[in-house]
């Protein structure tokens, strides 16, 4: 099957930061998780996957993504009008928009909230709505950056059951998390990152059981600084 995102040759710069990204893909159906100290190059990953930075070297390929930030932007309006957001800018026509939005609210579990305004929601609301709204223009690969940073366990569990599902839907799913528990109850592959650098990419058994490089695992043991 072909991947839903391939990264060659990337490198990006900040400044000393050098983000570098040989060989990357992301299948459907896939979550990969990327994991790596704070400061690693994760978020700047997914920004260029998503398309949102340009590489000063190498491309990325891909059909069509969507990027989640950390903390997902709401308009100030109802959350069903921005469930029904990416429809509506799409074209898709006002009355069909908030009946699909609204189906899909039910399925986060948001649909008694529908009439309310997007800024009163909770942390794991607002991740929820944000959710529901990217799925909903049936992205092929979604980029979340810690979408559960914030949460508590019980929405955390929604939003991994909400990216499962996408993943068994067909979608590639892509991770950056700090959350190592997360990492093995969702993920197929990992990606780890260091200063930049990919130290090691596996699957997620093989890299919580026996990582090949030192800092990999050091990072596991909680002995890795950044
Ligand atoms: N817009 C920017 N301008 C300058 N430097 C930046 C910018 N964005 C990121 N950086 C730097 O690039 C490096 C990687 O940052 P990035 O946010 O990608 O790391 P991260 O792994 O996502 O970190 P964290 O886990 O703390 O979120 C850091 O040294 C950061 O300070």
């Amino acid at each position: 099957m072909s991947p839903v995102l391939k990264a060659q040759g990337l490198v990006h710069r900040y400044g000393d930061f050098r983000l570098e990204v040989p060989h990357l893909e992301v299948h459907p159906g896939e979550i990969l998780a990327v994991l790596g100290p704070s400061g690693s190059g994760k978020t700047s990953l997914l920004r260029l996957l998503a398309g949102l930075l340009s590489p000063e070297e190498g491309q990325v390929e891909g059909k069509f993504r969507a990027y989640l930030p950390q903390t997902p932007p709401l308009l100030r309006r109802s959350v069903l009008e921005n469930a029904a957001f990416g429809l509506l800018l799409r074209g898709v026509p006002r009355r069909q928009a908030l009946a699909r939005a609204a189906g899909l609210l039910k399925r986060v579990g948001l649909e008694g909230k529908a009439r309310q305004p997007a800024h009163l929601l909770s942390g794991g609301e607002a991740v929820r709505l944000a959710l529901a709204r990217t799925l909903l223009v049936e992205p092929a690969a979604l980029l979340l950056d810690e979408p559960t940073a914030s949460l508590d366990p019980a929405n955390t569990l929604k939003v991994e059951a909400l990216l499962q599902e996408a993943a068994r839907g067909g979608r590639g799913v892509v991770l950056a998390t700090h959350d190592l528990f997360q990492v093995r109850r969702l993920a197929h592959r990992v990606v780890f990152l260091f200063q930049g650098q990919v130290v090691e990419e596996a699957p997620v058994d093989r890299f919580f059981q026996s990582p090949k490089d030192s800092r990999s695992q050091a990072f596991l043991e909680g002995r890795l600084l950044p």
